[in-house]
């Protein structure tokens, strides 16, 4: 099922039912409330309620379809408490997800000891009492469904029962509502519920505005170690994981402990660099991962301070630093000297593997790694861009912040390589037989059709474009494709490793006179 208006159709469903059979669903009305209420948290739980991960209890989703169809909630319950869930969401809303209060009420008779969130499209004071009569812990508060007046009713009858509230928001508008409230557990969506679009750089884009004190709860998308690592990155202390959990109840002691463990590096010395990222999107660009504003300008290739200086000035947001063999490979020392002074989040390009084609993993492109490691571990970079195959495909093993720069040799392999891929963003880049970046290529036409409808039907990120990008083809490249981030290096250079100040100059008033902002 498309997006559309799936939101409103959810509410409208669950008000026709609330008309009907009542917010205890007919037979479940008069159910021993003493019986079912009594795995309820105490004070000092629900405050710390939900711990670093819950997992959720779901049949199918209308974004994903169906998930598991013959889902038992006892027996996935079971299985997410072995492998370490601290707390447990049951779906309850039929009609979309496939739930039932029937499983809130199985899942609480069976566990009276674990924290659960009944998870729902609540919209009156009645359906609260019902989830505490029913033995939820805590319930699920959704900003962009309810008015601001149903919001503060429902949330004052939740703390009336004693229970936790995890007040769901996603965008900025919906933070400004729920301010008055400062509700102790805000949860943020990186779904959209009205496209079903997913951005895991929404919380960070968000968690700022979030200025009480509250704990953060990151919702959706997250499959990976990286995914979690971004949501730490974001200032969120817990996970809300649903398919992933579903499909493969084996992912959450990983994402468990990357919740909880030490950070691989600094995570970017200076620069939260996922942060910096998601808030630098220039205004208007915050409601929707269709980016309409000017794109965040990666410019690439640089090797010494007066080119450093002169991109910086002329509003880039990031510079790279090549660490591999090129003519363009970054002296020694020289991301410690810029980080020192330029303001601007340094990315160190590594080859760190194989390339199809058998450029990659050259002993200068081996040290080349080692040195990005350290530049990371000092602070000087503020993320790594991985070029080239990793053999294990966990990317936050070899470095953290980190993203991968993909380069499909035909529209054939972009599904295989992307849907491979972690985190939040990933850089699509030109294929060359020989050189592993930096070619001054374009994307051929047929590839980047396809990486936009992976980006599409996938509903997954924003596009980040590299390859070929100079003064006289930004403009075009930008309005045709509407990347997020656009990188450029050799096409701006008098040579090899050095920036020509006339070509920079005029790519920037390119991109400014010819985009749609
Ligand atoms: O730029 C290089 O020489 C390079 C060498 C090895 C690995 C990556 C390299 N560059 C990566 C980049 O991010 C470039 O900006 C990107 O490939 C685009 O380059 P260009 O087509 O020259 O604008």
């Amino acid at each position: 099922m498309k997006g559309g208006d799936i939101l409103s159709r959810i509410v409208e469903r669950r008000r026709e039912r609330l008309r009907g059979k009542g917010p205890g669903d007919g037979p479940l009305q008069g159910l021993d409330r003493e019986l079912y209420g009594r795995g309820r948290l105490g004070g000092d739980r629900v405050r710390a309620f939900p711990g670093p991960l819950i997992c959720e209890v779901k049949r199918r989703s209308p974004s994903r379809g169906e998930i598991k169809a013959n889902l038992n909630p006892l027996d996935q319950a079971r299985t997410y408490l072995r492998e370490g869930a601290s707390a447990v969401s049951v779906l309850t809303e039929q009609d979309h997800f496939g739930g039932s209060l029937e499983d809130l009420v199985s899942v609480r008779r069976a566990f009276p000891d674990l924290p659960i969130l009944r998870k729902d499209f609540l919209l009156e004071p009645e359906d609260v009492a019902v989830s505490w009569r029913l033995g939820a812990d805590a319930i699920l508060l959704i900003a962009g469904v309810l008015p601001f007046e149903d919001l503060a009713r429902l949330l004052d009858e939740a703390r009336r029962f004693g229970l936790a509230a995890l007040v769901e928001v996603h965008s900025r508008e919906e933070v400004e509502k729920i301010r008055p409230l400062t509700p102790a557990l805000v949860g943020i969506n990186c779904r959209d519920l009205r496209t079903f679009q997913v951005d895991l750089l929404r919380p960070a884009a968000l968690v700022d505005h979030l200025d009480w004190p509250a704990r953060i709860v990151f919702e959706s998308g997250v499959f990976t170690r990286e995914d979690a690592l971004v949501a730490r990155e974001s200032g969120c202390s817990s996970l809300l994981v649903g398919e992933a959990a579903v499909r493969n109840p084996r992912c959450i002691p990983g994402l468990a402990a990357a919740m909880e463990e030490p950070l691989p590096v600094r995570t970017g010395g200076r620069f939260s660099f996922w942060r910096y990222c998601a808030q630098r999107r220039r205004e208007g660009s915050e409601e929707t991962t269709s980016v309409q504003a000017r794109p965040l300008v990666k410019i690439c290739g640089i090797t010494n301070r007066e080119d450093a200086a002169l991109a910086r000035d002329l509003g880039a947001d990031l510079l790279g630093l090549v660490y591999a063999d090129s003519p363009r490979e970054a002296p020694e020392g020289l991301a410690g000297e810029l980080a020192g002074f330029l303001g601007v989040p340094l990315v160190g390009v590594v080859v760190e593997g194989p390339e199809p084609g058998g450029a990659g993993a050259t002993p200068g492109n081996r040290a080349g790694f080692r040195r990005a490691l350290q530049d990371l571990e000092s602070g000087a970079l503020a993320a790594v861009q991985l070029h080239g195959h990793s053999p294990g495909g966990e990317i936050s093993s070899l470095a953290w912040p980190a993203f991968k720069a993909l380069r499909p040799s035909s529209p054939g392999e972009v599904h295989r390589l992307m849907s491979r891929c972690s985190g939040p963003r990933v850089l699509v880049d030109a294929h060359h037989r020989q050189l592993a970046g930096g070619t001054g290529e374009a994307v051929a036409e047929e590839v980047m059709v396809e990486v936009s409808r992976f980006l599409r039907d996938e509903r997954r990120g924003a596009l980040w474009l590299a390859g070929g990008l100079g003064p006289d083809t930004v403009a075009a490249v930008v309005e045709r494709w509407k990347p997020e981030l656009i990188d450029a290096s050799s096409r701006l250079e008098e040579r090899p490793g050095k920036k020509d100040q006339f070509l920079l100059e005029a790519f920037f008033r390119a991109l400014e006179r010819g985009g749609v902002w």
